[in-house]
């Protein structure tokens, strides 16, 4: 089938290749045009596992296209997938500007009839409000149907995602619609739920905002756990192990980051409060979550009394690993409160370090290697439990480091084998490991 992508950002660009990979002739339209003469090149411009090879294959099959025009990118596409941002507005609503002027992109330029398939995550309601700009703006005599189709990939593994996901929903009130965009993805052999337009715009909301209450939920579990001495990785796999629970998304942190759950649980709550609903429940979820943020630098000043001169090993900085992207992630405001408090910090990340540059503050060094960043530090924060930060000898910081005091905000190690090594180590809903006093 023919098939045009309006964004090629995460979702856009992963849902575009993988769409090519299955066998469609996929065009995938971004007005940025350096982001096109890259993504032409095979190059993808984001971080995401096995992303860059499947573009590299299917632009070779001549199944993948990119281009900054619409009106090419539209020529007899059957469907026309909507991927642009749906970033917060200043009160925590979604802004729907993107998605305004792609409707608009569609009715101007559209010359066959299609059907429009948004995949941002828009709030209830904002699919028929697209179909009736889109019919308002329509120069060509032709039919255009909408049908939502969410997106439920994450970053960092959005390939795997889009091929072994759990389930597909179609949400639309034209059962030929539905049909279709079913049809479109069908080799994936992932479950579909057929339903009507605003459930599956819900199901979204409602399926991020559980996720975040699962994790704030955890992470008030491990600050009770701190203050009476259990440790809440024992019970969240005690937990876990009733499978009405599950034991996914139990890991206790440093809060929720990202370009979703923040940005998703904040407009749900308005969505809540346009039909005056207190999403009480969510507004305790989100507040859990900025408290969660501050949890490690607190711990920092309780040990150290004041953190200013004091040299700061910064180790991951993406909102979670592998990936690039650092939007919300928790090193944001944690980097900021450890400037302004006078400490030296030095930063590192395997992959996110240039995005990282345009966000956090200027005063940070940033260094390419572990062993740079922990050289000579008072102590070091975990922000990512990236592989090569979970691999680290941990029986060395004691001979690199000015102190070996680690804060760890992902509980990369056990309490074991931190005592086993001898060094300060203070993680997250778990008994603190102090250094054992070595008497010669
Ligand atoms: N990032 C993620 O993991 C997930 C995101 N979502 C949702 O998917 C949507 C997209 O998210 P991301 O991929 O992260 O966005 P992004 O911000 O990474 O990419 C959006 C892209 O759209 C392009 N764009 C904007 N206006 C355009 C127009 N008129 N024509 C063509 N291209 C245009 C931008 O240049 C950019 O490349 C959002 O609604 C988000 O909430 C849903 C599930 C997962
Ligand atoms: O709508 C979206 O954009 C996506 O949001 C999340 O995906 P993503 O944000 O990419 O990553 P997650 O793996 O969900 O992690 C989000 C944040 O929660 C944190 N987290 C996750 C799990 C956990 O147990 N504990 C925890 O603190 C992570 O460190 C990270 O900061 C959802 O998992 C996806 O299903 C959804 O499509």
């Amino acid at each position: 089938m023919k098939i045009s992508v309006i964004g090629t950002g995460y979702v856009g660009l992963v849902t575009g290749v993988c769409l090519s990979d299955i066998g469609h002739q996929v065009t995938c339209i971004d007005i940025d045009q350096q982001k096109v003469e890259k993504m032409r090149k095979g190059i993808s411009p984001i971080f995401e596992p096995g992303l860059e090879e499947l573009m590299v294959k299917n632009i070779d099959a001549e199944r993948l296209f990119f281009t900054t025009d619409h009106k090419a990118g539209f020529q007899n596409a059957q469907a026309i997938y909507i991927a642009v941002g749906t970033p917060q507005n200043g009160d925590g609503s979604a802004n729907l500007l993107f998605i305004e002027q792609v409707a608009k992109d569609i009715a101007t330029q559209v010359t066959n009839d299609v059907v429009v398939v948004t995949k941002s995550t828009v709030p209830v309601g904002t699919n028929d409000y697209i179909k009736k700009l889109i019919q308002e703006q329509l120069v060509n005599d032709v039919k255009v149907e909408v049908v939502s189709n969410p997106e439920f990939l994450r970053e960092g593994s959005a390939v795997k995602d889009t091929f072994y996901g759990d389930r597909i929903v179609i949400g639309s009130d034209s059962e030929t619609a539905a049909s279709l965009i079913e049809e479109v993805n069908k080799s994936f052999g992932i479950p579909v739920y057929k339903t009507d337009i605003r459930s599956a715009e819900m199901i979204k909301y409602a399926s991020n905002a559980f996720l975040a209450t699962k994790i704030s939920f955890i992470n008030e579990i491990s600050n009770i756990c701190e203050k009476t001495g259990a440790n809440v990785e024992d019970v969240a796999i005690g937990m876990g192990l009733d499978q009405r629970i599950g034991n996914k998304f139990l890991n206790a942190g440093i809060g929720y980051g990202g370009s979703c759950f923040p940005k998703d649980t904040n407009a749900l709550v308005q969505i809540a409060g346009n039909v005056e609903h207190d999403f009480e429940l969510l507004k305790s979820v989100i507040k859990v979550n900025n408290d969660q943020q501050r949890l490690l630098v607190d711990k920092a000043i309780n040990r150290f009394g004041t953190l200013s001169g004091k040299r700061v090993a910064i180790l991951g900085l993406a909102f979670k690993p592998n990936t690039d992207d650092m939007r919300e992630a928790a090193s944001i405001k944690i980097s900021q409160e450890l400037v302004q408090m006078g400490a030296e910090v030095v930063a590192y990340d395997p992959i996110a370090m240039e995005n990282a540059k345009k966000l956090l503050p200027g005063a940070i060094m940033y260094v390419n290697s572990i062993d740079e960043a922990i050289l000579n530090a008072d102590c070091a924060f975990i922000l990512t439990e990236w592989d090569e930060i979970k691999k680290i000898d941990l029986s060395n910081l004691n001979n690199v480091m000015q102190e070996a005091v680690l804060f760890d905000g992902r509980n990369c190690f056990s309490i074991e084998e931190t005592k086993n090594v001898n060094i300060e180590y203070h993680s997250i809903g778990r008994p603190s490991v102090m250094k054992e006093l070595v008497v010669n």
